[in-house]
């Protein structure tokens, strides 16, 4: 798909443990990510099955997104809201963990969720446009029309209130 980007970056391990450059502006703007982000995200979630999203930010302040694992495994997703995208309303879906220590790139025009696949997930992401309550948008993380297969425990996912109850693809206004 045209826009999401998994970003693998260089791990040096020796007997301590390993270091990486998780971000580098020049780095990333030789493989053509020249994004500006303004701001640094932290979640942590304790119940594994913990589901954040699907969100996204409207104009005038939309976000792209550079998601990354401290600790634990999640599944990262990404769903296509660009009207005139051929992949409109189509997702990807990727593991991401501290111990692979890959990135996803989310662009503007993309609403982002993950849920975590064991407890005490923390995700730490930047973001290229500040929080804007007023353009803080959702997508129903369980909307049969992108029929997201997530990796859920059986009681089902841990949402927030707002998740629960986040509008369908096809209510959606056209965002972008
Ligand atoms: C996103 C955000 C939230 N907040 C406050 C607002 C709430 O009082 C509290 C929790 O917010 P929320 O329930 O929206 O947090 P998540 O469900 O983790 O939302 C995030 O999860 C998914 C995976 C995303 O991609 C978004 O970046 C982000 O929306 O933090 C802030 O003060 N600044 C912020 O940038």
């Amino acid at each position: 798909m045209d826009g999401p980007i998994l970003v693998e970056t260089r791990r040096f391990g020796d007997a301590r443990g390993a270091f990486s450059e998780t971000y580098s502006a020049r780095d990333f703007a030789a493989c053509g990510l020249t994004t500006e982000f303004v701001q640094d995200n932290f979640s942590i979630s304790q119940p594994a099955g913990t589901l954040r999203g699907l969100h996204f930010q409207s104009q005038p302040e939309p976000q792209a997104k550079l998601v990354r694992v401290l600790s634990g495994r999640v599944l990262d997703v990404a769903v296509d809201l660009r009207r005139a995208s051929p992949t409109y309303g189509q997702y990807v879906a990727v593991e991401l963990s501290a111990e692979a220590g890959n990135q996803l790139y989310v662009p503007v025009g993309f609403a982002h969720g993950f849920c975590t696949l064991e407890p005490d997930c923390a995700v730490a992401y930047k973001v290229s446009g500040y929080y804007a309550p007023a353009s803080d948008k959702g997508l129903a993380w369980d909307d049969p029309d992108v029929g997201i297969r997530w990796t859920l425990p059986a009681g089902g996912p841990v949402l927030s209130d707002k998740d629960s109850r986040q509008p369908r693809l096809r209510d959606l206004p056209d965002y972008f």
